[in-house]
């Protein structure tokens, strides 16, 4: 029997067993896999896995969601495959749809490329079958997938040992992968691998939390108090009360479970509900500084943990209007307008948006900020915050479009235990709750519902907070910065939005300039892509000519668009410096006359152009062509259909003008 054969009677015999079943998947996480792939994916053993890669544009998008994530993985990853390269390891990083998002490895020779082991390579269990990183995101527990394993034959040389990560909020960022096409036999020769998988993936995490807390008090926790400092246990952010606000995934292990149960929400509790100390030992750990650590006693844990407290980043001081409780620890900070002041390169109208920024910034101002889409309202906003008093408080974004309007109100209002029966069962503090003291950001504000409209015009006229199921309100210090794409003075007029609650936000409007009408064009060019020439470690160098095409192009997708484009370019000029040839199309030609593609196409293509596409003719046939295979999404057969021809002639056309069909990122 041939290897392959062996192995789908293997599947097909757990699969397919009804009485062994149970018994099987219950504790064989592996087992539990090809159950759903078989049962609920309709996944087929015998059949050919088609790998799946993301187009180059999806890819761009998804790294531009993760960009700190990939930022802060990178340089864990670097260091383990020092470690791991010689063993013939290769390091792979997911995010939590099991897209990979970064690799490390050689490239020599097509065997890593044809196993999937590339950037944008979907490998999430209802495409892939069982492997390392879907069977991992999907059983969020680290594992290892080995060679037959996997539940489609054509993996079976592969063997993949991967950790879930969590981002600051607890919630599943992605995974780490250590895969090789040439491990020893033996299942056993990969224990060291997944320990070494799941200490680099808490390293990810662990800084990934303190960059995203750096503004408030962290407490360590570990066994041995010369440990505690660089190797922490457990890590929990808290604000300037003595509330928790964070909590690592080390912290929600050991202090919110018992024999695996869940104990309860340690999000919003005050450090003294949690420990048995009583608030004042932590606030002195806070005041001794980083290095001092003493004992913590906690109501479940066997032994008491060591502890060390970590100030913000910035210490200078306290803003009056904290509690008595806040005494105890530092002064916050003060703002910083330097935040601000970064956001221009002399260009008149931002000069002087920051200008009126930076006055009202420490007057607790509700500001509503409007701007095209892209032009950076979420960035003015937080600049705005981190330049005002309440910096040392929480800044809480919420897309107020992006949450389904079922949830919205529990989101923004929070409950009480027992409002709603099931997993909501213990209450939640609202994200409104969460800014107290600081600032509300409520992005595209006109998707609000009415009737919520109504409930937080309440809150901003009477300064407090009714949460569901509360008879008694919260009262609350609250500065909101509101921004929309759509025109609210028309929202007012249809009457879909309250014109009382627009007069509460507009304190004053901020208005932000699109992009193609900045005089600091170059500066921006040239600080974006310094950010991210770090971010992906990559030579970040611009060629006169292709600085020239960046400064015409009219960025209909504003400053969302160049970062965009810039990231592409970096990526195209593989660490050469960047010339006209490796930006997208659309801005190579955008002396062209065609207007169609500029006006119609917003976001960059996601198209290569192969060497010479930098010559490439701008004729009205390179539009047509562009379009369609836009439209169909480069299903080529499509494209040949709308254009009357067929699929060999859509081949040559695009051989002629230089277009490659996006297929992966590297
Ligand atoms: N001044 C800036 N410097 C560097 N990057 C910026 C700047 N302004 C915006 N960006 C980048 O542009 C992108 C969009 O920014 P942001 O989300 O703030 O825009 P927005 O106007 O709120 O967008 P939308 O209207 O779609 O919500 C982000 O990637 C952000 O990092």
């Amino acid at each position: 029997m041939t290897p392959s054969r062996e192995h789908l009677d293997v599947v097909m015999n757990v699969v397919g067993n009804e009485a062994a079943l149970t018994a099987l998947a219950l504790d064989n996480p592996i087992h539990r896999s090809w159950l759903r792939c078989y049962n609920d994916y309709g996944l087929d053993p015998a059949g050919r896995q088609h790998m799946r890669v993301e187009s180059s544009g999806a890819l761009r998008d998804r790294h531009a969601k993760h960009l700190a994530y990939l930022h802060t993985a990178r340089a864990a990853m670097e260091e383990l495959y020092a470690r791991v390269a010689d063993l013939g390891y290769v390091l792979l990083l997911a995010d939590a749809d099991g897209i990979t998002l970064d690799y490390l490895g050689h490239r020599a020779g097509d065997s890593p490329i044809r196993a999937g082991l590339v950037v944008g390579a979907n490998w999430h269990e209802a495409h892939a079958g069982t492997n390392g990183i879907g069977t991992c995101l999907a059983e969020c527990r680290t594992l290892t997938c080995h060679y037959d394993d996997h539940f489609y034959a054509g993996n079976l040389d592969l063997s993949c040992t991967a950790t879930p990560l969590f981002d600051p909020e607890g919630e599943l960022m992605g995974a780490l992968d250590l895969s090789s096409l040439t491990t020893p036999d033996s299942r056993a020769s990969q224990h060291l691998i997944g320990h070494m998988a799941s200490m680099y993936g808490r390293m990810i995490e662990d800084a990934n939390f303190l960059r995203h807390f750096g503004h408030r008090w962290v407490l360590r926790l570990g066994r041995a108090a010369s440990l505690v400092e660089v190797n922490a246990e457990a890590l929990l952010a808290f604000d300037a009360d003595g509330v928790i606000v964070g909590a690592d995934s080390g912290a929600r292990r050991l202090l919110q479970t018992v024999d695996g149960q869940s104990v309860g929400a340690l999000l919003g509790q005050p450090l003294s509900a949690v420990f048995r100390n009583p608030l004042g030992d932590v606030m002195r750990l806070a005041r001794a500084g980083n290095g001092d650590s003493s004992a913590l006693l906690h109501p479940w844990l066997g032994e008491p943990r060591q502890a060390m407290v970590r100030g913000p980043q910035r210490r200078t001081r306290m803003s009056g209007a904290t509690s008595v409780q806040a005494d105890h620890l530092q002064a916050a900070p003060q703002g910083d307008v330097s935040a601000l002041e970064a956001l221009s390169d002399r260009d008149p109208k931002m000069d002087a948006l920051i200008s009126q920024a930076r006055r009202l910034a420490g007057r607790s101002i509700n500001m509503i900020i409007q701007g095209e889409t892209g032009t950076g309202k979420e960035v003015l906003a937080q600049a705005i915050h981190q330049a005002s008093s309440r910096a040392d408080r929480a800044f809480v974004a919420i897309n107020c479009a992006a949450i389904p309007e079922s949830l919205i109100e529990s989101e923004l209002f929070g409950y009480l235990p027992g409002t709603f029966t099931g997993a909501r069962s213990r209450g939640m503090v609202g994200l409104i709750q969460r800014a107290d003291g600081g600032t509300l950001f409520l992005d595209e504000i006109g998707d609000m519902p009415l009737a919520l409209q109504t409930r937080l015009l309440r809150v901003l006229a009477e300064r407090e907070l009714l949460p569901l199921g509360a008879d008694k309100p919260i009262p609350l210090a609250l500065t909101v910065l509101a921004a929309s794409h759509r025109n609210l003075r028309e929202r007012i007029s249809a009457g879909q939005f309250r014109e009382d609650l627009y007069y509460r936000l507009s304190g004053a409007t901020l208005s932000l300039p699109p992009l193609r009408e900045r005089q600091d064009r170059a500066y921006l060019v040239r600080r974006i892509l310094g950010e991210e020439a770090t971010a992906i470690d990559a030579n970040g160098h611009l060629t006169v000519q292709a600085m020239e095409l960046l400064l015409r192009y009219p960025w209909p997708g504003n400053i969302r668009e160049l970062r965009n484009v810039l990231r592409y370019a970096l990526s195209m000029a593989e660490g050469h410096g960047i010339g006209a040839r490796d930006l997208p199309l659309e801005v190579q030609l955008v002396d062209a006359p065609a207007p169609v593609l500029l006006a119609t196409v917003p976001a960059p293509p996601a198209i290569d152009v192969a060497p010479g596409g930098e010559d490439a003719d701008a004729s009205p046939e390179v539009h047509q062509l562009l379009g369609a295979l836009r439209r169909h999404h480069w299903v080529i057969a499509d494209v040949a259909r709308e254009l009357s021809t067929c699929r060999a002639t859509v081949y040559r056309r695009m051989k002629r003008h230089g277009i490659v069909a996006p297929t992966q990122f590297c």
